[in-house]
């Protein structure tokens, strides 16, 4: 039986440029079980997604703050966006900037977490996250200020749970340590070429290939 898949977007998804690499859509599209796209990105980004690829609106977004899975029109927050606001504030306040520009798109429609640029200095923000009893987690695009205990994985248990489905029957597909939870909540799990140390040593399988082909050797696999 085809088992459900969590697939991470952005280095697992992508080409290294971050473009989604066409390739994988006709995969998703006819995948013949659910597939729940897992992101660290604003709820807009996998739910269009899903609508450019033809596949069920089934997400979780933010690193695991909000989730939304179509079927059953369930839409989770399971985080906290004022929390991660008042850091950045702070953070503001201290002189620094998101570095997203004056419409910060990234975070405009972020309800749980609040992301920052990596060109921002990154030890200030650590120091004031762990003073408000939150942390930074860096997926290697962005830094993400949330609630340690958010997280993909645990979202995804939430996800399974009203799809009907074992967390265990899914197979993960990752880069970065942002989905090392995803991959100890699934019953398989891979890394590909290009991701971090944390998801390399969390994954049952770290893939020859890089990227969006990565992703395609994932699948190969488990059929
Ligand atoms: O938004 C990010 O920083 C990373 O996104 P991803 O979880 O899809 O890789
Ligand atoms: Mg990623």
């Amino acid at each position: 039986m085809t088992p459900p898949l969590a697939v991470d977007i952005d280095g697992t998804l992508t080409d290294e440029e971050r473009a989604l690499y066409p390739p994988v859509l006709p995969v998703l599209r006819e995948w013949d079980a659910p597939v729940v796209l897992a992101t660290g990105k604003a709820v807009p980004y996998p739910v269009a997604l899903c609508e450019f690829a033809g596949v069920e609106r089934t997400v979780v977004a933010e690193n695991g703050g909000v989730a939304f899975v179509h079927a059953t029109d369930d839409l989770l927050f399971l985080g906290d966006r004022q929390a991660a606001q008042n850091v950045v504030d702070e953070y503001v306040e201290t002189g620094h900037d998101l570095g997203w520009g004056s419409h910060d798109l990234i975070n405009r429609w972020r309800k749980t977490e609040v992301a920052v640029s990596r060109d921002a200095p990154l030890e200030p923000l650590q120091r004031i996250a762990a003073d408000h009893g939150l942390e930074v987690v860096d997926t290697g695009f962005a830094y993400h200020v949330k609630s340690p205990d958010v997280s993909k994985g645990a979202a995804l248990r939430e996800v399974a749970d009203r799809l009907d489905r074992d967390p265990e029957e899914f197979v993960a597909v990752g880069d970065s340590i942002n989905d090392v939870s995803t991959f100890e909540v699934a019953g398989r799990s891979f890394a590909v070429a290009n991701a971090d140390e944390p998801a390399r040593a969390a994954a049952d399988e770290v893939l020859d290939a890089a990227y969006g082909e990565g992703f395609l050797e994932a699948v190969e696999r488990v059929r």
